[in-house]
């Protein structure tokens, strides 16, 4: 499969990598530099694009590229509030996307366990739930795109919960995300349920951007050839 690669910074160059060892080839990488690369001339033997940029950049990147008829696989997160215009621009454009907070394998397999663990939950009045995440200091959004899901999921399913809020709130009907910004962290999600008698917290740590990195190619292999919108639930068959 050929790929390009929009955006190569720390995941832009360990996608690289598991794409080489699993036989691809990049036949396009787009950094801020050359963004005007990012056309239909130069995307034209591409199959699949994978944009790893930022939150100001994803959006514009993601319609160019659809524009272009190139299938999207964007891991680029603090972008959210476009994602039902992508979304409808891709099924206009006949086209290709998948989007996830998270490409790992354990955090999605962590998001099946939240989603559990909530509903186990919903009526135990006597806990509170809270949440933490820690990345390293390079990191530009907060709180991070794994903990909205984590955070999305549990508001969903916990009718006591109204909204999140990005700092620690004394309010009933508020779920806490705390972020904190420390070197070297790939990437720590916390979820606790705190009772006077006893807590309960889920884990997922990443040791490194191979997890992610990995789940893109694989997320990328998946998108080859298809037409619609995606997310790693499919991928996985979870
Ligand atoms: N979904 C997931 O599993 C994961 C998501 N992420 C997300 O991916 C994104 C990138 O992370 P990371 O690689 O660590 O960040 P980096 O800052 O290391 O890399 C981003 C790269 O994108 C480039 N860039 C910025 N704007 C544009 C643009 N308009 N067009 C093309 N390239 C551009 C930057 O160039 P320059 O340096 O010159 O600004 C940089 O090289 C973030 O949003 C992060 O949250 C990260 C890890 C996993
Ligand atoms: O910026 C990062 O590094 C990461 N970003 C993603 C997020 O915002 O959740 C995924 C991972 O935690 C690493």
């Amino acid at each position: 499969m050929q790929i390009a690669l929009i955006g190569y910074g720390k995941m832009g160059q360990a996608i690289e990598k598991i794409a080489l060892e699993r036989g691809h080839t990049i036949g396009l990488k787009i950094d801020v530099d050359n963004r005007h690369e990012l056309n239909e001339e130069k995307l034209a033997s591409i199959n699949v694009a994978i944009e790893f940029t930022s939150p100001h950049s994803a959006f514009d990147n993601i319609m160019d590229l659809l524009k272009c008829k190139v299938p999207v696989v964007c891991g680029s997160t603090g972008w959210l509030d476009k994602k039902e215009a992508v979304d409808e621009y891709c099924l206009q454009q006949q086209g290709a996307f998948l989007y996830a907070s998270n490409f790992s394998v354990g955090v999605n397999i962590f998001f099946e366990l939240n989603k559990k663990l909530a509903e186990l939950m919903a009526h135990q009045t006597e806990y509170r739930a809270s949440m933490e995440e820690i990345h390293h200091t390079q990191k530009k959004d907060a709180p991070s795109g794994t903990a909205v899901t984590l955070a999305e999921q549990i508001l969903h399913t916990i009718p006591l919960y109204k909204n999140w809020v990005n700092h620690a709130s004394g309010k009933a009907d508020e779920l806490s995300i705390i972020s904190e910004r420390i070197d070297p962290a790939p990437g720590t999600h916390k979820v606790k349920y705190a009772s006077a008698i006893d807590d309960i917290e889920i884990i997922h740590t990443a040791h490194s951007r191979t997890g992610f990195a990995t789940g893109a190619v694989m997320a990328a292999e998946f998108l080859q050839g298809k037409r619609g919108i995606y997310g790693m639930k499919d991928v996985l068959g979870l």
